[in-house]
C-alpha cells in the first residue's frame, strides 16, 4: 500500500486529523510508526465504541503497530464499577473480546494495561515533568476527557491526575498517533503542547465522531448545543445506559430501541438514526440502504451513499418511521458476527453475563 492510500485509510471517517501533514511526512519516512487508543474498561461496548474500533481496524490494515491500553486505573479514578478493580480488569478483558468479535485480530494489536504502566518508574518521573509543564487550571479545563464537567474536578484530588497520566501514557509508549473520539481533543492538545515544552515527539491525534444519545437532546435545540456540551451531556454512553444500544443487543431489542429513539424529521444534527448511518453503516465500502415502503409513501427506495440519504431527509422525503425501520435491519445485520461471537465462545459469554449483573456505577 502506497502513502496515499494509507493516509486515506487512516483519515476516512474522522472528524479532524492534527495534523494530516505530519501523518504524511511520518508515512513518507518509512519508519514504523506506533499508534493507540485508551478506554475505561468499566461495562459494556455500545454501538458508539464501534466507531474507533471501525478506526483500529483501519490503522492496522494501514501498518500501524497499534496498542490499546486498557485504562484500568484511569477507570478507577473516574470512579468506574463503584472502584472494583477486579471488575475493571474483567472489564477489560472482554473489550478486547468484543474486538476480535468485529474483526480486530488479537495478534495484530498489543494490548496494554495501566497497571502495568504505573508499576515503572520512568512512568511517574514523566507524569511529574508533565504535572510541572502546565497550571491547574489547563488540567482542570481538560476534566471532559474523563465525561466529567471542570467543577468536578473538586471531587477528589485523584481526578486532576487523570489528565496528566493521559498525557504520560503516550509519552511512555512513545506514541506516533492517538486515537479518540473528539471528546479526547484536550488530552491531545494537552500532550503536544507539552511535548513542545519538554522536547519530546508531538503526538499526531486522529478523532472520530460521536454518537448521540437514543434519547437526543431532549428538549434542547440542537444549534444551541455545543460540541463540548455534547460530548458530557448528550453522547451515547455506558453509564446511560438508556441513552446505548449494545452491541449484543437481541434483534428485537435493536428494533424496538431504535423505534423509540429521538428522530426528528428533517433535522440531521446530533440526530442518532442519522449519525449511525453516516458513521457506522455508510462508512462501510459498499453499503446500500434499503427502506422498504408501501407503493403510496413513495415505494422501495435503495439508498446508495449517506449524501443521498442526508438530502432526502432534510426535503422531507423520507419519513422518520421508514427510516428508523430501515436503520434497525441494516443494523442487526452488522452486528450479527458479535451476537455468532458470542453465542459460541462460551468463555466470552460467561464474561459477558458476569458484566452484565455487575451495576454499571459511575
Ligand atoms: N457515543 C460515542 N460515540 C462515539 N465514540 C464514543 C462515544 N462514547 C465514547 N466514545 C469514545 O470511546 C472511547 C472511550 O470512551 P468512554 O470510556 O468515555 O466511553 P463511555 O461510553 O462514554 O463511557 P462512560 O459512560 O463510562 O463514561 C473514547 O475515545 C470516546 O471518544
Ligand atoms: N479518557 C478516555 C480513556 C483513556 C484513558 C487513558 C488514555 O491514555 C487514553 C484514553 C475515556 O474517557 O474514554
Amino acid at each position: 500500500m502506497d502513502v496515499e492510500e494509507r493516509l486515506k485509510l487512516i483519515t476516512r471517517n474522522t472528524v479532524e486529523v492534527v495534523t494530516v501533514e505530519e501523518l504524511r511526512e511520518k508515512l513518507e519516512s518509512g519508519e514504523k510508526l506506533k499508534g493507540y487508543i485508551g478506554f475505561e474498561p468499566s461495562g459494556l461496548f455500545h454501538i458508539g465504541w464501534l466507531v474507533w474500533a471501525f478506526k483500529v481496524k483501519d490503522m492496522v490494515e494501514a501498518g500501524i503497530d497499534f496498542y490499546l491500553l486498557a485504562a484500568t486505573w484511569h477507570a478507577w479514578i473516574n470512579d468506574k464499577f463503584g472502584g472494583n478493580m477486579e471488575l475493571i480488569r474483567k472489564a477489560a478483558r472482554h473489550v478486547v473480546d468484543v474486538l476480535e468479535a468485529i474483526g480486530v485480530e488479537r495478534s495484530k494489536v498489543k494490548v496494554v494495561d495501566a497497571e502495568d504502566l504505573v508499576s515503572d518508574k520512568e512512568y511517574w518521573a514523566i507524569l511529574l515533568k508533565v504535572a510541572k509543564s502546565n497550571t491547574l487550571a489547563r488540567m482542570k479545563r481538560a476534566l471532559t476527557i474523563m465525561g466529567r464537567r471542570a467543577e468536578e474536578a473538586e471531587l477528589d484530588f485523584s481526578k486532576l491526575i487523570y489528565p496528566a497520566m493521559q498525557v504520560t501514557d503516550i509519552f511512555y509508549l512513545d506514541l506516533d498517533i492517538a486515537l479518540g473520539g473528539i471528546d479526547q481533543r484536550k488530552a491531545h492538545m494537552l500532550a503536544r503542547d507539552t511535548a513542545e515544552k519538554l522536547g519530546r515527539k508531538k503526538v499526531i491525534a486522529v478523532h472520530t465522531p460521536l454518537i448521540t444519545s437514543l434519547q437526543g437532546l431532549g428538549r434542547m435545540n440542537p444549534d444551541q448545543v455545543d460540541e463540548e456540551t455534547h460530548a458530557v451531556e448528550f453522547k451515547m454512553s455506558k453509564s446511560k445506559p438508556e441513552t446505548a444500544l449494545f452491541v449484543y443487543d437481541p434483534p428485537e431489542e435493536i428494533e424496538r430501541k431504535i423505534l423509540r429513539a429521538y428522530c426528528p424529521a428533517r433535522i440531521v444534527r446530533y440526530n442518532p438514526i442519522i449519525e449511525i448511518n453516516k458513521y457506522l453503516l455508510f462508512s462501510r465500502p459498499g453499503f446500500k440502504l434499503v427502506v422498504e415502503r408501501p407503493e403510496k409513501y413513495g415505494g422501495t427506495v435503495v439508498i446508495e451513499s449517506y449524501e443521498e440519504l442526508e438530502k432526502l431527509y432534510v426535503e422531507g422525503k423520507l419519513h422518520p418511521l421508514d427510516l428508523k425501520k430501515a436503520t434497525a435491519k441494516a443494523l442487526i445485520e452488522l452486528l450479527e458476527p458479535v451476537r455468532r461471537y458470542f453465542e459460541s465462545n462460551r468463555e466470552a459469554r460467561e464474561l459477558l453475563e458476569e458484566l452484565k449483573k455487575a451495576t454499571v456505577t459511575r
